[in-house]
Protein backbone atom coordinates (compact mmCIF):
# COMPACT_ATOMS: atom_id res chain seq x y z
CA UNK A 1 0.00 0.00 0.00
CA UNK A 2 1.23 3.65 -0.50
CA UNK A 3 -0.12 4.64 2.78
CA UNK A 4 2.07 2.67 4.38
CA UNK A 5 5.53 3.75 2.34
CA UNK A 6 3.74 7.40 3.24
CA UNK A 7 4.30 6.88 6.76
CA UNK A 8 7.44 5.03 6.58
CA UNK A 9 8.84 7.97 5.07
CA UNK A 10 7.81 10.13 7.82
CA UNK A 11 9.80 12.07 10.11
CA UNK A 12 8.63 12.34 13.63
CA UNK A 13 8.82 15.32 15.44
CA UNK A 14 8.85 16.52 18.68
CA UNK A 15 5.30 18.70 19.42
CA UNK A 16 4.70 19.70 22.92
CA UNK A 17 4.68 16.52 25.13
CA UNK A 18 3.65 14.19 21.92
CA UNK A 19 5.31 12.75 18.94
CA UNK A 20 3.83 13.49 15.62
CA UNK A 21 4.46 11.82 12.68
CA UNK A 22 4.59 14.40 9.96
CA UNK A 23 3.16 12.86 6.51
CA UNK A 24 2.09 13.53 3.24
CA UNK A 25 -1.48 11.98 3.66
CA UNK A 26 -2.21 14.44 6.83
CA UNK A 27 0.08 17.45 6.22
CA UNK A 28 0.41 17.74 2.82
CA UNK A 29 4.07 17.39 3.51
CA UNK A 30 5.52 16.53 0.97
CA UNK A 31 2.94 17.52 -1.13
CA UNK A 32 -0.18 15.27 -1.49
CA UNK A 33 -0.08 13.20 -4.35
CA UNK A 34 -3.53 12.35 -5.67
CA UNK A 35 -3.49 8.38 -5.74
CA UNK A 36 -2.38 8.67 -2.00
CA UNK A 37 -5.78 10.32 -1.60
CA UNK A 38 -7.64 7.63 -3.88
CA UNK A 39 -6.15 4.80 -2.03
CA UNK A 40 -7.47 6.10 1.17
CA UNK A 41 -10.49 6.92 0.27
CA UNK A 42 -11.08 3.84 -1.80
CA UNK A 43 -10.59 1.96 1.38
CA UNK A 44 -13.02 4.35 3.32
CA UNK A 45 -15.61 3.72 0.71
CA UNK A 46 -15.08 -0.17 0.54
CA UNK A 47 -15.39 0.20 4.98
CA UNK A 48 -18.53 1.80 4.93
CA UNK A 49 -22.10 1.34 4.02
CA UNK A 50 -23.03 5.68 3.43
CA UNK A 51 -26.35 5.03 3.43
CA UNK A 52 -26.22 8.00 5.63
CA UNK A 53 -27.81 12.09 4.86
CA UNK A 54 -24.33 13.64 5.76
CA UNK A 55 -20.40 12.93 6.33
CA UNK A 56 -18.55 14.50 9.05
CA UNK A 57 -15.63 15.40 9.95
CA UNK A 58 -13.50 18.24 12.17
CA UNK A 59 -10.77 20.48 10.61
CA UNK A 60 -8.23 20.73 9.17
CA UNK A 61 -6.24 17.54 8.66
CA UNK A 62 -9.50 15.21 7.94
CA UNK A 63 -10.90 17.66 5.20
CA UNK A 64 -9.41 16.17 1.94
CA UNK A 65 -9.88 12.93 2.64
CA UNK A 66 -13.48 13.81 4.02
CA UNK A 67 -14.30 16.14 0.79
CA UNK A 68 -13.28 12.97 -1.84
CA UNK A 69 -15.34 10.39 0.19
CA UNK A 70 -18.05 12.95 0.35
CA UNK A 71 -17.76 13.29 -3.91
CA UNK A 72 -17.71 9.52 -4.23
CA UNK A 73 -20.59 9.19 -2.51
CA UNK A 74 -22.47 12.01 -3.50
CA UNK A 75 -23.02 12.77 0.06
CA UNK A 76 -23.20 16.26 1.75
CA UNK A 77 -19.93 17.22 3.95
CA UNK A 78 -20.22 19.32 7.17
CA UNK A 79 -16.72 20.07 8.75
CA UNK A 80 -16.96 20.97 12.52
CA UNK A 81 -14.74 23.85 13.53
CA UNK A 82 -12.81 26.01 16.51
CA UNK A 83 -15.19 28.47 15.85
CA UNK A 84 -18.45 29.45 15.80
CA UNK A 85 -20.14 30.99 13.41
CA UNK A 86 -23.50 32.13 15.08
CA UNK A 87 -25.92 32.53 12.21
CA UNK A 88 -28.65 31.32 13.91
CA UNK A 89 -29.38 29.61 10.62
CA UNK A 90 -27.83 25.89 10.59
CA UNK A 91 -28.36 24.37 13.88
CA UNK A 92 -24.81 25.27 15.57
CA UNK A 93 -24.02 23.27 18.45
CA UNK A 94 -20.97 23.66 20.51
CA UNK A 95 -19.21 20.92 22.42
CA UNK A 96 -16.00 20.63 24.07
CA UNK A 97 -13.27 18.81 22.70
CA UNK A 98 -10.15 16.89 24.50
CA UNK A 99 -7.69 15.50 21.98
CA UNK A 100 -4.50 14.84 22.22
CA UNK A 101 -3.25 18.46 20.68
CA UNK A 102 -6.28 20.57 21.06
CA UNK A 103 -8.56 20.90 24.46
CA UNK A 104 -11.25 23.12 23.40
CA UNK A 105 -14.55 23.78 22.16
CA UNK A 106 -16.09 22.62 18.58
CA UNK A 107 -18.63 23.52 16.54
CA UNK A 108 -20.70 21.65 14.43
CA UNK A 109 -23.44 23.35 11.95
CA UNK A 110 -25.31 21.47 9.23
CA UNK A 111 -26.44 18.47 10.98
CA UNK A 112 -30.11 18.78 11.56
CA UNK A 113 -32.18 16.60 13.42
CA UNK A 114 -33.14 12.79 12.20
CA UNK A 115 -30.33 13.07 10.20
CA UNK A 116 -27.88 10.11 9.87
CA UNK A 117 -24.27 10.80 9.84
CA UNK A 118 -20.87 8.96 8.95
CA UNK A 119 -17.82 10.40 10.42
CA UNK A 120 -14.60 10.46 8.63
CA UNK A 121 -11.18 11.23 10.30
CA UNK A 122 -7.73 10.52 8.69
CA UNK A 123 -6.60 9.38 12.20
CA UNK A 124 -7.57 7.85 15.80
CA UNK A 125 -5.16 8.80 18.41
CA UNK A 126 -6.92 9.28 21.76
CA UNK A 127 -10.61 9.08 20.45
CA UNK A 128 -11.08 12.62 22.24
CA UNK A 129 -12.12 14.21 18.66
CA UNK A 130 -14.01 11.42 17.29
CA UNK A 131 -15.72 11.40 20.81
CA UNK A 132 -16.55 15.38 20.44
CA UNK A 133 -17.96 14.82 16.76
CA UNK A 134 -20.27 11.98 18.10
CA UNK A 135 -21.19 14.58 21.05
CA UNK A 136 -22.05 17.18 18.74
CA UNK A 137 -23.43 14.78 16.37
CA UNK A 138 -26.36 13.88 18.98
CA UNK A 139 -26.51 17.24 20.54
CA UNK A 140 -27.69 18.19 17.18
CA UNK A 141 -30.52 15.42 17.06
CA UNK A 142 -28.72 13.55 14.42
CA UNK A 143 -27.51 9.51 14.75
CA UNK A 144 -24.28 8.22 14.63
CA UNK A 145 -24.58 5.57 11.35
CA UNK A 146 -20.52 4.68 10.85
CA UNK A 147 -17.33 6.13 12.07
CA UNK A 148 -13.98 5.29 9.86
CA UNK A 149 -10.72 6.16 10.34
CA UNK A 150 -7.45 5.70 8.12
CA UNK A 151 -5.04 5.45 10.16
CA UNK A 152 -4.57 4.36 14.01
CA UNK A 153 -1.96 5.64 16.46
CA UNK A 154 -1.56 2.74 18.36
CA UNK A 155 -0.78 2.85 22.11
CA UNK A 156 -3.35 5.58 22.82
CA UNK A 157 -5.98 3.71 23.15
CA UNK A 158 -8.42 5.70 21.05
CA UNK A 159 -11.15 2.67 20.00
CA UNK A 160 -11.15 1.31 23.08
CA UNK A 161 -12.65 4.95 24.66
CA UNK A 162 -14.52 5.85 21.87
CA UNK A 163 -16.66 2.38 22.31
CA UNK A 164 -16.34 3.10 26.02
CA UNK A 165 -17.85 6.89 26.17
CA UNK A 166 -20.41 6.59 23.19
CA UNK A 167 -20.73 2.72 22.71
CA UNK A 168 -19.78 3.62 18.91
CA UNK A 169 -17.24 1.10 17.23
CA UNK A 170 -14.70 3.12 15.45
O1 LIG B 1 -7.79 10.86 18.55
P1 LIG B 1 -7.33 12.26 18.85
O2 LIG B 1 -6.41 12.34 20.02
O3 LIG B 1 -8.48 13.20 18.94
O4 LIG B 1 -6.42 12.72 17.61
C1 LIG B 1 -6.88 12.61 16.29
C2 LIG B 1 -7.13 13.96 15.71
O5 LIG B 1 -5.86 14.63 15.59
C3 LIG B 1 -5.74 15.20 14.30
O6 LIG B 1 -6.30 16.47 14.32
P2 LIG B 1 -5.57 17.68 15.05
O7 LIG B 1 -6.00 17.77 16.48
O8 LIG B 1 -4.11 17.62 14.76
O9 LIG B 1 -6.28 18.89 14.38
P3 LIG B 1 -6.17 19.36 12.85
O10 LIG B 1 -6.84 18.30 12.05
O11 LIG B 1 -6.91 20.63 12.82
O12 LIG B 1 -4.72 19.58 12.56
C4 LIG B 1 -6.57 14.28 13.42
O13 LIG B 1 -7.02 14.95 12.26
C5 LIG B 1 -7.72 13.85 14.31
O14 LIG B 1 -8.84 14.70 14.18
N1 LIG C 1 -0.19 12.64 12.27
C1 LIG C 1 -0.10 12.30 13.56
N2 LIG C 1 1.03 11.76 14.03
C2 LIG C 1 1.14 11.42 15.31
N3 LIG C 1 0.20 11.59 16.21
C3 LIG C 1 -0.95 12.11 15.81
N4 LIG C 1 -2.07 12.39 16.50
C4 LIG C 1 -2.93 12.94 15.65
N5 LIG C 1 -2.42 13.03 14.40
C5 LIG C 1 -1.16 12.50 14.47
Amino acid sequence: MLLQDVYKAAKVVKSGNHFTTVNEFTDQLPALRPKVLWEASLEVVKIGSFNVDKIVTEEDKGAPLATLVSVMTNTPLAIARWYPYSLGTHNEVRVKIDSEYFRGDLYLNGVLPGDKVAIIDDTISTGGALIALIKAIRDAGGNVSEVICVVEKVGNHGVERVLKETGVLV
